[in-house]
């Protein structure tokens, strides 16, 4: 079967990058991300998405959306021990992708692929995954789903007070209903971050979304 653009960065990172060397497996996805583009949060948008962890200090984690592992590369790399990071792909193929990349860069142990739809799996976090609440969400998934999973996160008990969301594309390719729901819903305190589409000049932004409980 001809091998796909995700497939072509998961060997280029296996043939190029360091074992067990996180920053090393994400330097070389962004340097093959600059000759195929890819949908990787990338290394602009990268160090905000930290910045916001790192403040967070979060102990459970919940990405929607792994694609190849390029954020939860970059995002469990700081977590402290015993932490979390639990992360859902609706694509098979990219699971596995995901899950290649993430043992390559030695952070299987805090990192669990959920293949499937978030919007099944979400309602079975508590029940399957010993979930209690969120500490911190990466939405990063289609950006017709944001909305619908922000709620179905509330509605499953899921956030409390101080719970952080952050949502990649808000501005490109854009979640103008996800702005729309958190910045006037009166259940979240909202941040904007402009920044710039990954490997393009294109603006995006990032939005933080802090749960009020
Ligand atoms: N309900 C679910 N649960 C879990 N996974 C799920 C899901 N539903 C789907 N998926 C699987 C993820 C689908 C990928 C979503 N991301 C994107 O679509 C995305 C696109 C761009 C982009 C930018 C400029 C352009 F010109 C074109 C595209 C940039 C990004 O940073 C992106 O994250």
């Amino acid at each position: 079967m001809a091998d796909s653009k995700e497939q072509r960065t998961l060997d280029y990172v296996l043939q190029n990058a360091v074992r067990g060397d996180p920053q090393s497996v994400l330097d070389f996805i962004d340097k093959f991300s600059e000759n195929e583009w890819a949908m990787h949060v990338g290394n602009v948008k990268g160090p905000i998405v930290e910045k916001v962890v790192t403040e967070t200090d979060p102990s459970t984690c919940l990405e929607l959306g792994t694609y190849c592992g390029y954020s939860a590369i970059r995002i469990s790399r700081l977590l402290k021990p015993g932490t979390r990071f639990l992360t859902i792909e609706s694509c098979p193929a990219n699971a596995a992708i995901a899950q290649q990349m993430i043992d390559f860069a030695g952070m299987q142990d805090k990192v669990k692929i959920l293949q499937g739809s978030s919007q099944e799996i979400i309602p079975r976090l508590k029940a399957d995954h010993q979930v209690e609440t969120l500490d911190f969400v990466f939405i990063d998934h289609w950006s017709e789903c944001y909305t619908p999973d922000t709620k179905l996160l509330e509605e499953c008990g899921l956030l409390r007070k101080g719970s952080v969301l952050l949502a990649d594309n808000v501005v490109y390719p854009g979640a103008p209903d996800f702005l729309e729901y958190v910045r006037t819903s009166g259940r979240y305190d909202c941040t904007n971050f402009p920044t710039h589409l990954q490997y393009s000049k294109k603006e995006d932004a990032l939005e933080k979304a802090v749960y009020r409980g």
